[in-house]
């Protein structure tokens, strides 16, 4: 597969360290933003963090998209309350949702890797958001299984069953935002 732009390439500029580390922080900022609006449920809560990085996925590229969630992750291993419900040290990353946390920057990262061989337009990146999205879910499931009494069926249960819908429908909002924002760019690139 040919090799294509993300969006935040396709916007030009200099590709500085500067640049590089104002995003991976304002990436992190979206993560954590995004990971307060929650519905608590137990033992994993339903929240924006995926639409978020779907977000960062389908526009950074992989590196600097896998680089902004080990951002994120550091961000809330270092004290700051950026884990969903505003949760924060190492306790998360070995609670019932570290599976997820950890899995976020394999998300980040296969999405980016996606859009830059070829899934960068329409439905191209709603498949690679669900792409991305499919294996998240598998840390995430194994690692509650791993870790609580819950059997493998229990634990789909209770990580996967209640958010395949929503996560459907973040891809496709995740997916008409970016390409909202390559129309504005081409419009504006004349
Ligand atoms: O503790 C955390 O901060 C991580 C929470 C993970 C929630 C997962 S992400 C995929 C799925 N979709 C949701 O809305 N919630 C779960």
């Amino acid at each position: 597969m040919a090799h294509t732009t993300p969006l935040v390439t396709a916007l030009g500029g200099n590709d500085t360290i500067a640049r590089k580390v104002a995003m991976v922080l304002s990436g992190s900022l979206l993560v954590a933003a995004a990971a307060q609006v929650s519905v608590p449920m137990f033992p994993v809560p339903m929240t924006l963090q995926t639409l978020a990085i779907m977000l960062i996925g389908l526009t950074y590229g992989a590196r600097l998209a896998g680089a902004t969630l080990v951002a994120y992750l550091g961000q809330g291993a270092m004290g700051f309350p950026v884990f969903a419900g505003g949760a924060f040290g190492l306790a998360p990353l070995m609670g019932p949702t570290a599976g997820f946390l950890f899995g976020f920057v394999a998300m980040a990262f296969v999405m980016g890797w996606l859009v830059e061989r070829g899934l960068s337009k329409g439905f191209g990146l709603f498949a690679a958001a669900l792409l991305a999205t499919a294996v998240l879910f598998v840390p995430g499931v194994l690692w509650l299984f791993a870790a609580t009494p819950l059997d493998l069926q229990g634990a789909f249960m209770a990580a996967a069953a209640p958010f395949l819908l929503g996560e459907v429908v973040k891809a496709a909002v995740a997916a008409l935002i970016v390409t909202g924002a390559f129309a504005a760019l081409k419009s504006r690139l004349g």
